[in-house]
């Protein structure tokens, strides 16, 4: 597994070091002792499976509240996606700075999402999936999220969100409420 730093601190783009021969290649797609490598404790207890029938599908920006934290290791099975991250941990140097990255069947590239992190993306095809293991259990009480279009970060979507789930319409503002909860939790 090839890791590459993002401009966020302790997140990691991973490429597949393949082992090539006359049937195809071989790949790691995760390998505990590689990520011990890098410092990371990646334990997986959940793996999850998302499909978006539409291009320009947006889900986001989610992440679980203390002490239901959880890192994600981001594929795009089928098609592709336009894959962003925030860092939202007070005391990262990369604090509430966003980096997107396009995650496709064709690039197999992943995203490590460490713990911390908001998450989301839009589909850039019709029929994509996205396969990620995740290291909490899912704890509706602890689900967070912050709104895709919020002033606060300015992500640079590829395109206009056509397709966004009610849920995802109805997160607050950054600067209303997430800034308060977070200040709090310190
Ligand atoms: C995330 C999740 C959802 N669900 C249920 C709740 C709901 O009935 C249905 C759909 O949930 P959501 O609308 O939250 O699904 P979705 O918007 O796809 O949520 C996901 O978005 C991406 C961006 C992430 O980073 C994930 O961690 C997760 O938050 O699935 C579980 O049972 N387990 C889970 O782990």
């Amino acid at each position: 597994m090839i890791f590459k730093k993002t401009d966020l601190e302790d997140a990691y783009i991973i490429e597949l070091e393949r082992l090539g021969d006359s049937r195809g290649f071989f790949a790691r797609a995760f390998c505990e002792n590689e990520f011990a490598n890098h410092g990371i404790d990646f334990s997986i207890v959940q793996a999850n499976t998302s499909y978006s029938a539409k291009k320009h599908t947006l889900r986001g920006m989610h992440y679980q509240d203390k002490p239901y934290q959880e890192a994600k290791l981001i594929k795009c099975t089928k098609g592709a996606i336009f894959d962003v991250i925030i860092d939202m941990r007070m005391d990262s140097p990369t604090f509430k700075q966003w980096e997107g990255i396009e995650l496709s069947e064709q690039n197999r590239k992943m995203l490590y999402v460490p713990e911390g992190f908001a998450h989301g993306f839009m589909t850039l095809e019709d029929e994509t999936e996205v396969y990620y293991p995740v290291t909490q259990s899912y704890t509706p009480g602890a689900e967070k999220g912050i709104r895709w279009d919020d002033p606060a970060f300015n992500i640079q979507w590829p395109a206009p969100a056509e397709i966004v789930s009610e849920k995802d319409e109805s997160w607050p503002f950054y600067e209303n409420t997430v800034d308060k909860e977070l200040r709090h939790q310190l």
